[in-house]
């Protein structure tokens, strides 16, 4: 079976900082595998060498077989099959929930005006803000914005969804409703790679558990295994930290 993405001894330096030190991982189709670890350990750079809005400085990524990292490849081909979800929303702020989740499609992938408007109606209605198609982003919370930009990636018809701390920036009380979209994603087979700090969602959706520090991977295993009994002391001592932020 070719893994939906594939990295393999993947390195990157920002300068004289080597942030990625030789990462190897795989997802497959219809897994949803969460990256966790601690600020600065190199998860939003390892999720944006998977559609090369970073560029490795040495190894190679796939995504369904076909290798972004080589030149001759058409990345925005590539590009137009992985949805990416930021931690914050990127909507158009002077467009409505409607327009903003019409706009790619029809700059990107040349739909009409119409199908592109009924494709964004299928979408906002199905993460739950169907009645906010012509709200404008300030007149929406920030769980609606975020579950307008999930729509936004779905809305491209994505193999494959990269979420970059989607939850972060949201008041607590509005994380549920947006995990709970992620939740059904993944229900319908969606293949997903979050980086987040949900441990919930990461102990109850996830296929995988990858904990990163310090640019490498320090377990990789079921969410049972690494959240529930971690092998190396590096991964405790984070959980301790995230679970008991108290103590
Ligand atoms: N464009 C950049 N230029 C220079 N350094 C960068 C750049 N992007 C990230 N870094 C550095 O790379 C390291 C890893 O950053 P990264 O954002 O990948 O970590 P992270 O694990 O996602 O952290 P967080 O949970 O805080 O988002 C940090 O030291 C950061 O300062």
């Amino acid at each position: 079976m070719t893994h939906a993405i594939e990295i393999a001894d993947l390195h990157k330096y920002f300068g004289q900082n080597e942030v990625l030190k030789g990462i190897r991982m795989t997802v497959d189709p219809g897994q949803v595998v969460c990256v966790i670890g601690p600020s600065g350990s190199g998860k939003s750079t390892l999720l944006r060498c998977v559609n090369l809005l970073e560029v490795p400085t040495k190894g190679k990524v796939f995504v369904d077989g076909v290798e972004l990292t080589d030149p001759d490849v058409d990345i925005d081909a590539v590009r137009r099959r992985i949805g990416m979800v930021f931690q914050q929303f990127n909507l158009f702020p002077h467009m409505t929930a409607l327009q903003n989740v019409m706009i790619a499609q029809q700059r990107v992938l040349k739909r009409g005006k119409k199908e592109a408007e009924v494709v964004a109606r299928e979408n906002l209605d199905k993460v739950g803000v169907g009645a906010k198609c012509d709200a404008y982003p300030a007149q929406l919370s920030g769980g609606q914005q975020q579950r307008v930009a999930i729509a936004r990636a779905l809305a491209m018809n994505p193999d494959l969804m990269l979420f970059d701390e989607p939850t972060s920036a949201l008041d607590p009380e509005l994380v549920g409703d947006v995990l709970t979209v992620m939740r059904k994603l993944a229900e319908e087979g969606m293949t997903m790679l979050v980086v987040t700090h949900e441990m919930g969602f990461a102990r109850q959706v996830a296929d995988r558990v990858v904990f990163m520090d310090g640019g490498v991977i320090v377990e990789d295993g079921e969410p049972a295994q690494v959240i529930g009994d971690p092998q190396q002391e590096r991964t405790r001592t984070f959980l301790h930290r995230v679970l008991h932020p108290e103590e």
